[in-house]
């Protein structure tokens, strides 16, 4: 289980997050909601060691990794689908997928099968360079790259964020069968309500550097919606 506990996390004089308390058990699919910037993002990265927690624990699996580089949270099992993908434009796809691979616990150098089995379409595309592939190949791409490392948890942010309605389709298949195969948490940060009702077992909603709501996607109901995120 991944544990957040009073986290506290910021830029230089500002603090973004005071005190975020959350949990993801194993097999679930979690959401994290909030309007713009109240620190969805700057809480992703606190989890994977991107940004240094000011205060508060970060744990998985009994394991204290706050104070731990991201490498290691890798290894210990955490993968990351940054907002924006953050795809290496230069290197071909199959070295942005070695990448994931060189950042993982397992030791094999050539990329399995199972990790891109879901995006029949990228292993006709290992020769081309990152920067030349569409939105929804590079975020194909990115998901790859984190799934190589077998996470047993996947941090998502805004998988879907300038993705195309169709491709916004197969991410949720995507997300479905992770979530089926029962070996993999999510963490997903996403702005797209229906999006995360699809997919969702349970609910956080971000507010004022804290968690304004939790619940089930029972308890998300239209008038929570209307309250806690529209603009
Ligand atoms: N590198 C940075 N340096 C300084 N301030 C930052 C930095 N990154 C984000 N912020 C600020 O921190 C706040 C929280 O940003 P964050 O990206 O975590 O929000 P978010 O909830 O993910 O927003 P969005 O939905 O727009 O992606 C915002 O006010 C943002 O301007």
């Amino acid at each position: 289980m991944l544990t957040v506990e009073q986290l506290e996390a910021g830029y230089g004089e500002s603090v973004i997050l005071r005190g975020v308390t959350l949990k993801v058990e194993p097999g679930q699919v979690v959401c994290l909601l909030g309007r713009n910037g109240v620190g969805k993002t700057t809480l992703m990265k606190s989890v994977m060691g991107v940004l240094k927690a000011r205060k508060g624990t970060v744990r998985y699996a009994g394991k204290d990794l706050t104070r731990r580089p991201p490498g290691e949270r890798a290894r210990s099992g955490l993968g990351y689908v940054p907002q924006g993908r953050e795809i290496f434009p230069q290197l071909t796809v199959r070295d942005n997928i070695m990448i994931g691979l060189e950042a993982s616990r397992t030791r094999t150098k050539t990329i399995p099968d199972e990790a891109v089995a879901k995006f029949p379409a990228l292993p006709a595309m290992y020769g081309r360079r990152g920067g030349d592939l569409s939105g929804g190949q590079q975020q194909q791409l990115a998901f790859a790259r984190a799934l190589v490392s077998r996470p047993e948890v996947l941090l998502l942010d805004e998988p879907c964020e300038g993705i195309q309605p169709s491709i916004v389709d197969d991410i949720r298949e995507v997300i479905r069968s992770i979530k089926a195969a029962g070996r993999t948490a999510i963490l997903l940060v996403e702005q797209n309500v229906e999006f995360v009702r699809s997919v969702g077992d349970y609910f956080y909603i971000l507010e004022k550097g804290t968690v304004a709501w939790e619940g089930t996607p029972e308890a998300l109901t239209d008038d929570i919606v209307r309250h806690y995120l529209t603009v």
